[in-house]
């Protein structure tokens, strides 16, 4: 009789047989796995290398470029064919001898107001802001939408980005240098002074070393301070006034500035123009000077400090409104030589200058509240206290003449006409019309 078939013998064959496909599929299940990671990593490489190589920023691309910039490197700079064309294209004049003009700081007050200008004219001009946060940025990005809407670009970047600015240099030959980025604000030198020397040292002297060594070398003109004048007593401040006893970290960077301009003439033919400008106020200003805070806190119904010298005499300042600063800006420009230098070396003498840009008749401070009053139609809480030993000095007064002289620098716009304007803006652009006299409304605007 068969004995019956050994059911155990083969039901553990089968088992091992069953066991032995388990683990092979799943070895390839594995291998599978592993494949399909590596082919997901090799295309998110390429696709990355796809999009930093070829990127072309559309709309709000300064945002974009600094977004990938950040991703990668700090050297990275879009840099794509579409970038360079907006680059090329904003730079480039649309008038017969137009200058090309790189502004620095051009989301800044200043340089949004000289930038539109020389666009206005048919100058190229392309913009480069770093958009700090030291004051609201979203009012600098609002100054970057007009620009925008005149088809000015600015390049998201700092200028201590040689790399940036070398780029920047390679695709335009830029005729003109209009330099107003900077660290602003007197007082603020006390709580950050590094952020002064990063600006106004460091920053200043990476974009010369860039415009010397760039060919053909751009001519100069750049942003000093009254503040330079510091605690001379001699007025109207005259530019060969000594300016060697800064009262705050903020004029001692904007005078070594004007050392450093010397150097760099001396050197390399690099042609330079320092403007020492006298408390600028108006319609898109700072939100950090007097008179812009003074206007909130008054609206809010905050009180002021108003302050007085340390024998209780009154502080003044030549405060000048933005249009007059653009004209001596432009004129400046215009009157600009060409750098001599090329590539780094100088091959004769270049021009090097200062020039006060005031409005030549000093305010104080308690009469401009008085004038804010008046506009706002209310009193304000004022505490008058002692000027606090913080950098500030008690009195500017500019003396004009040299830019009479050499380019028709001539101011027009009183504190009053100056300050109306620059509440009719406020109420606007803050959107809050209600408290305001009727008259403020119909006033000349131009
Ligand atoms: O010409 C310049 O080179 C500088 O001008 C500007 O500095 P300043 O002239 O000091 O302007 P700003 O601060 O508006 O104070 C105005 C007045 O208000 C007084 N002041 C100020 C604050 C306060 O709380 N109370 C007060 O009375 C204060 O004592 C002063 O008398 C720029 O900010 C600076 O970046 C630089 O460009």
């Amino acid at each position: 009789m068969a004995s019956p078939p050994d059911t155990s013998k083969t039901t553990k064959l089968e088992r091992y047989n069953s066991y032995i496909r388990r683990v092979n599929s799943t070895k390839l299940l594995q291998a599978s796995s592993k494949l399909l990671f590596r082919v997901t990593l090799l295309i998110a490489l390429v696709l990355i290398l796809f999009f930093t190589l070829n990127y072309s920023p559309v709309s709000d691309s300064s945002h974009h470029i600094h977004t990938t910039q950040n991703f990668l490197s700090s050297s990275f700079y879009g840099g794509g064919a579409s970038w360079e064309k907006q680059v090329r294209h904003s730079a480039t004049p649309r008038r017969p001898n137009g200058l090309s003009v790189l502004v620095t700081g051009a989301a800044g007050f200043v340089g949004s107001h000289s930038s539109l200008a020389l666009k206005k004219r048919g100058d190229g001009v392309l913009g480069l802001d770093n958009f700090n946060s030291y004051y609201d940025p979203s009012l600098k990005r609002a100054r970057q939408d007009l620009l925008s809407k005149q088809k000015i670009f600015v390049v998201e970047g700092d200028i201590n980005d040689a790399e940036l600015l070398k780029k920047l240099f390679d695709i335009v030959p830029f005729t003109h240098i209009l330099h107003l980025a900077a660290q602003a604000g007197v007082r603020y030198a006390m709580q950050n002074p590094l952020s002064y020397v990063n600006s106004n040292v460091a920053g200043f002297v990476n974009l010369l070393e860039v415009a010397k060594s760039s060919d053909p070398q751009p001519a100069i003109v750049w942003a000093s301070s009254s503040s330079v004048y510091g605690l001379n007593t001699n007025v109207p401040f005259s530019e060969d006034h000594r300016t060697d006893q800064p009262a705050s970290l903020y004029a001692a960077t904007k005078k070594a500035g004007e050392a450093i301009a010397h150097t760099y003439n001396h050197i390399y033919g690099l042609s330079l123009t320092g403007l020492r400008f006298f408390t600028v106020y108006g319609p898109w200003g700072r939100p950090d000077m007097a008179y812009f805070f003074f206007t909130k806190d008054m609206l809010q119904g905050k009180a002021i400090n108003v302050y007085v010298t340390n024998d209780d005499k009154e502080v003044a300042r030549d405060f000048t409104f933005i249009d007059d600063i653009v004209k001596g800006c432009i004129g400046a420009l215009d009157t600009a030589e060409k750098s001599t230098g090329s590539g780094g070396k100088k091959r004769a003498p270049a021009q090097l200058r200062v020039y006060n840009l005031g409005n030549t008749s000093p305010v104080s401070v308690v009469k401009l509240v008085g004038i804010l009053e008046s506009l706002l139609s209310l009193k304000a809480k004022k505490h008058v206290v002692k000027m606090p030993r913080n950098g500030d000095v008690p009195f500017t007064h500019a003396n004009v003449t040299m830019a009479l002289k050499d380019f028709g620098y001539k101011p027009t716009t009183d504190l009053a006409t100056g300050l109306r304007k620059f509440v009719k803006w406020y109420v606007n652009y803050y959107g809050i019309q209600s408290r305001l006299k009727k008259e403020n409304d119909h006033s000349d605007d131009s």
